[in-house]
């Protein structure tokens, strides 16, 4: 049997120079092919953990660390990055922080030019990907006069080249405006449908995480608070609301009709699973 994409075992984290632990006996299990998002209020250790999953901590940033990480059953807190970056692929919040050539074709092509692979396949995998995610007409482009959306879908697209098994993202929409925000978020959506990819991504837009993550995972004082699919961790109330997370808003709705006395069998996280419920209970009272 093959080991889940990630495994998360009481995880414990401290800075250089913090007094307390900024994570605190994590547990998680990621299989292959899930899709997780990850949320949580600012400053609760959600970059710190992505860090520790791509290997920033603690081959760039050091403190203390206690348990086991493993991705596809490698313990990842003894690998060297260039070990790391064959299975995992990371994208930060700011996609300029990645960029680095004078066109969109050589940015993809330059990542690959350190796995060692013959001239054609590095041409070859780049151009398939930048068609993949639609930024082939703007192939000879510079990236700087890219839109800040279809920059940082270049620096998806320069790791997806690698085809790295789990893809990690800490916020990245975070910097783009709407228009940019869709086109990351649709790029995600397809990544799940195309290649069942294993994803891990730090995102606040509810709405869309509810219809497709696998998993939620809340974090709140360095600590996972809620792990489960959407449905059942929206459906803890008391929970969401004491950390804060802004819940669906067709959840919040019945939230208040359960404040106002009315039977909720179950929370819905989508329109379409409110529906579902609102016609099985008129057409029962009928
Ligand atoms: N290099 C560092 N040294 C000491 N403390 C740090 C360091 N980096 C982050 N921290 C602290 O660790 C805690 C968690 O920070 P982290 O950036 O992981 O949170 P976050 O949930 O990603 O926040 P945000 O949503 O605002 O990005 C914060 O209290 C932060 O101040």
């Amino acid at each position: 049997m093959s080991a889940p994409a990630v495994e998360i075992r009481d995880l414990w984290f401290k800075y250089l120079m913090a007094e307390d632990w900024t994570l605190k006996n994590l547990n998680l299990t990621v299989e292959r092919g899930e899709f997780v998002v990850l949320m949580g209020p600012s400053g609760c250790g959600k970059s710190t953990l992505m860090y520790i999953l791509t290997g920033i901590i603690p081959n760039m940033v050091k403190g203390t660390i206690k348990g086991t990480v493993r991705i596809l059953g490698r313990d990842i807190l003894k690998l060297q990055p260039q070990e790391i970056v064959r299975d995992v692929g990371f994208v930060f919040q700011n996609p300029d922080s990645q960029i680095i050539m004078p066109s969109v074709l050589e940015e993809v092509i330059f990542g690959l030019e350190n796995l060692g692979l013959p001239p054609d396949e590095i041409r070859e995998r780049a151009e398939e990907i930048i068609k993949y995610v639609g930024l082939w007409e703007k192939k000879d482009l510079s990236p700087w006069s890219l839109s800040a959306g279809e920059r940082q879908i270049l620096a998806i697209a320069s790791v997806l080249a690698l085809r790295p098994k789990v893809m990690i993202l800490d916020e990245p929409t975070s910097m783009l405006d709407h228009r940019g925000t869709r086109r990351v978020l649709d790029l995600l959506d397809r990544l799940k449908r195309d290649y069942q990819m294993t994803i891990i991504v730090v995102e606040h837009r509810i709405e869309w995480a509810s219809k497709i993550a696998d998993k939620i995972v809340i974090m709140d004082k360095g600590e996972f608070v809620a792990v489960g699919k959407p449905s059942e961790v929206f459906s803890n109330y008391e929970l969401i609301m004491r950390v804060g997370v802004r819940p669906p808003m067709i959840s919040e709705v019945f939230y208040k009709l359960m404040d106002k006395g009315v039977r909720v069998d179950r929370i819905p996280v989508t329109a379409r699973e409110a529906v579902e419920l609102i016609k099985g209970r008129l057409s029962g009272g009928r």
